[in-house]
């Protein structure tokens, strides 16, 4: 039988953990899962916010009714974000209490008629509106584009708690640990990270007026739907956000080549030894046939420069280096420096199409950009080293 946990005496944790979805949203690999947060406040008026993804709402209604007795109604669901690994239980929580009111903004309320044609019993909240529970008073912010167009956060003001859905979470199942002080934080940061620039970071201009709103709370814990409730320092991981969001980025390079049989990789070698060589401490080589381009995002959101390479195939640039590239146009990254180089035996097509990804998106490019034919030659590594170099001083020039 699962069980709440309890937050603060009236609020608590009825979440889930998914160890079975091997991609978030398709796309995303969870090599340590994800959890679904879901939270009760129980006041005079019994309200819940957000739910799961529907496979598991078995475990969510185990965990809901360890507090409330099957007697007992839940008068209210905050919905502050619409995408169905919290929307999902939505209609079947309707079913077990049919006089379950929806709360929502104006978008939230559209979505909830065309994904789930629910129609009736929907209460429509504008930005700074309260709910009163009776000794909790909820405040709706709306905070759109971070991640969708309705989202919002529902701040307690009795126990000065923020519910903030997608923005402040990461990924990984919950091991055992619900809050900040009982888990290891450096993992969960890293998957925050991974979170951020794979899910939210494109919408970065987003975050900031969120960021924003937040920061004039007077702010005890913040209760994300995805990770670790932060309760012990909830504001590391705002200024983590606001960090990332404005594209402040660390010393150091990723270096990533598609290569099929080494030549390419050659010169991203030599790239990375000069890297080395200037001083760069920090340098993250990665296959991109071979790594998730979940943790390519990552690191490329965290480091401040990128080195691609790429072998060319059947006329164009490499399959997965074009899926990386067609990736991060759409993450719309700031502020970070790249260098290019790519190898042909008779068309060429791999570097004009590195280079045409550069010139459409806000990047730095460092010269030389090196194209080799077939195999590099000592020439050929030479100016790769002299990328390296120049790729060092440019790292260090934007520090
Ligand atoms: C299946 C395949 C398709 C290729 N297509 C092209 C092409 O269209 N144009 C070209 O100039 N070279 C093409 N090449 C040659 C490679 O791009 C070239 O040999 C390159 O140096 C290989 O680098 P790598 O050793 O890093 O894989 C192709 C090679 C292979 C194996």
């Amino acid at each position: 039988m699962y069980k709440a946990i309890p937050i603060t005496e009236s609020i608590s944790w009825i979440g889930a953990n998914d160890r079975e979805t091997d991609l978030f949203e398709g796309l995303w690999t969870l090599p340590r899962g994800v959890s679904y947060n879901s939270y009760l406040i129980c006041d005079e008026k019994v309200a819940l916010v957000d739910t799961v993804k529907s496979s598991y709402l078995t475990d969510y209604l185990q965990r809901l009714r360890s507090v409330l007795q099957d007697c007992k109604p839940v008068d209210y669901l905050i919905v502050n974000h619409m995408e169905p690994d919290h929307s999902g239980s939505i209609a079947v929580m309707r079913q077990v209490y049919p006089d379950l009111k929806i709360v929502g903004n104006k978008k939230t309320l559209e979505m909830i008629r065309a994904f789930y044609d629910i129609q009736d019993n929907l209460v429509e909240v504008k930005d700074g509106d309260v709910l009163d529970l009776g000794t909790h008073k909820l405040v709706f912010a709306l905070i759109p584009m971070v991640h969708w167009p309705e989202t919002m956060v529902t701040y307690d003001t009795t126990d000065k708690v923020l519910f903030t859905c997608d923005a402040f979470g990461g990924f990984g199942a919950l091991e055992g640990g619900v809050f900040d002080d009982e888990v290891d934080m450096d993992f969960y940061e890293s998957e925050i990270l991974r979170y951020f620039s794979n899910i939210v970071g494109r919408y970065s201009p987003f975050v900031q007026k969120a960021i924003a709103r937040v920061r004039t709370l007077d702010l005890k814990v913040i209760c994300p739907s995805h990770g670790p409730v932060l309760r012990s320092n909830p504001w590391r991981v705002v200024d983590l956000y606001d960090r990332w969001s404005r594209h402040e980025t660390e010393e150091g390079c990723v270096v990533v080549y598609g290569s099929m049989y080494g030549n390419t990789k050659k010169m991203t070698d030599a790239i990375a030894r000069s890297l080395s060589e200037a001083g760069i401490r920090k340098v993250a080589v990665h296959d991109v046939s071979r790594a998730n381009v979940s943790f390519l995002v990552r690191d490329i959101w965290n480091f401040r420069g990128l080195v691609l390479g790429s072998c060319t195939y059947n006329t164009e640039l490499f399959p997965p280096m074009a899926h990386l590239t067609r990736t991060l146009a759409n993450k719309a990254m700031k502020g970070r420096v790249l260098g290019l180089c790519g190898s042909y035996s008779w068309s060429r097509g791999a570097l004009s199409e590195l280079l045409s990804f550069a010139e459409k998106g806000d990047w730095e490019l460092v010269e030389p950009n090196v194209e080799v034919k077939s195999c590099p030659t000592e020439a050929d590594l030479e100016q790769c080293t002299l990328l390296g170099q120049h790729l060092a001083q440019a790292i260090r020039a934007k520090s």
